[in-house]
Formats: C-alpha cells, sequence, structure tokens
C-alpha cells in the first residue's frame, strides 16, 4: 500500500482508538516499560512531544519525568523541515499553536538542545522488525535523527504496531532503537 494511503487508513484507526479506555491503560503500561530502558535511566536530558489526540499521551508523563529531575525539551519546527528541541516551559501559556496545530515552545536561540540524551520518537505506526517508523509524513523525524544520532524510543499503542512495515520504507528512515509495546 502507498505512504499517503495507509497514512489516512492509521489515522482513522487511531481516531476510533484514542475513544478506547484501553488507550490509558497500555499508555500506563508502556511508561512503566519505559522507566526500566537504560537509555532513560542514563538519560539527563529527554525530547518528548506534546501530543495530539490520537497519539500517546505525553501531558503526564512530561510531568513525571520532570519529577524524576530529568529536563523535558521539546520539538520546534523550523523552515526547511528541519526541527530543535527547547525546554518545556514552566508555564504553558508560554507555549504557541503552530499552523498544524501542535503546541511548540518559543524560538529562544540561547535554549536550543540538539539533541537531547534520549529523543522519544512519535509516529502513526512502526514494525517489529527492523523498527521503521512512519509519521504525519513532512520527515522532521527522518531528517533530524539523520543528522543528530541520539538515542530513540517509541511508545507503540496495541493500533500502531505491525509485525512488518505495511507502508513502502525509504533509505532515509531511521530505525527506532527501542520500541515499547504492550
Ligand atoms: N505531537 C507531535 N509533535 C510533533 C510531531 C508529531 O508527529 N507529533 N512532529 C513529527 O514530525 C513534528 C511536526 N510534524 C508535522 C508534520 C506534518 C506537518 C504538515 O504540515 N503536514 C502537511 C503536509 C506535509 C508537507 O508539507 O509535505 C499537511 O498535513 O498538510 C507539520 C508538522 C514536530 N512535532
Ligand atoms: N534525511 C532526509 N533528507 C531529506 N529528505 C528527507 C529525509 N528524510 C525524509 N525526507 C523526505 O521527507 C518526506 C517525508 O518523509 P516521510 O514520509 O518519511 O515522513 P514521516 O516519517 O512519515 O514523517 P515525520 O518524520 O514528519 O513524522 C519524504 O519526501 C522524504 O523523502
Amino acid at each position: 500500500m502507498d505512504k499517503v494511503t495507509f497514512r489516512k487508513q492509521q489515522i482513522d484507526r487511531l481516531v476510533k482508538f484514542s475513544k478506547d479506555d484501553q488507550k490509558s491503560q497500555e499508555e500506563a503500561q508502556l511508561t512503566k516499560a519505559f522507566y526500566q530502558l537504560e537509555n532513560f535511566q542514563n538519560a539527563e536530558t529527554i525530547g518528548l512531544t506534546i501530543s495530539q489526540d490520537i497519539e500517546f499521551n505525553t501531558a503526564p508523563l512530561i510531568k513525571a519525568v520532570q519529577n524524576l529531575g530529568k529536563k523535558v525539551y521539546v520539538p520546534r519546527t523550523l523552515s526547511n523541515y528541519q526541527m530543535t528541541f527547547l525546554p518545556y516551559p514552566a508555564d504553558v501559556a508560554d507555549l504557541e499553536k503552530s499552523s498544524f496545530g501542535i503546541y511548540e515552545p518559543k524560538l529562544i536561540a540561547s535554549q536550543r538542545l540538539d539533541p537531547p540524551d534520549l529523543v522519544v520518537v512519535p509516529g502513526i505506526a512502526f514494525s517489529k522488525d527492523g523498527h521503521y517508523r512512519i509519521g504525519f509524513g513532512a520527515g522532521y523525524y527522518d531528517r533530524y535523527l539523520n543528522r543528530y544520532q541520539p538515542h530513540t524510543t517509541a511508545f507503540v499503542l496495541s493500533p500502531m504496531l505491525y509485525d512488518e512495515p505495511q507502508w513502502p520504507v525509504s533509505m532515509l528512515d531511521v530505525p527506532v532503537e527501542d520500541i515499547l509495546t504492550v
């Protein structure tokens, strides 16, 4: 199946799952597994996303990771499909909504950190074989991971997991180091 068709089908699946009680159960379970990762325990700075409804809900995790004494960084998109990480602000009023509808921190050059020690990579589907991912389709993470090569992990909810990629994989796709699955 081509990427565009697969992406549409997968987003429909995630919209349905976002209304299922099972979603928050899976999130709690994957969060526990995340804390066990060596790459998490060794990381002082962690790159997380500010999630949308159909994604793994990162809101509780952002607070929990901060309470463990680690610094949370979130992405801000730049021109030419580039991306940078900035500290998650103390006051959510300091976040701005991007044209794609995702909240982003303000760009303060002196606060950029590329890359954080561990980057949690978002996505809408992942493969068990090869740890491939497909996202919303702009290639921000593929470009970032090719350039900076941080440790990576992903929270893979049950409707996101496939044994093998059901979409075409390209040479530019960067596999995720550890995938967390239920
Ligand atoms: N919560 C969250 N934050 C994230 C991501 C994510 O997947 N989840 N990203 C993960 O990358 C980055 C933002 N991703 C984006 C992906 C697509 C488009 C976008 O404008 N898409 C166009 C078509 C793409 C194109 O221009 O070719 C569209 O859908 O109209 C914008 C941002 C950074 N922040
Ligand atoms: N490292 C790269 N350098 C240049 N172009 C790239 C790179 N990685 C991806 N691209 C291009 O970006 C576009 C979108 O990539 P892709 O379909 O892999 O996005 P995605 O992984 O689904 O989305 P995202 O990474 O934003 O979540 C493609 O045209 C792809 O060729």
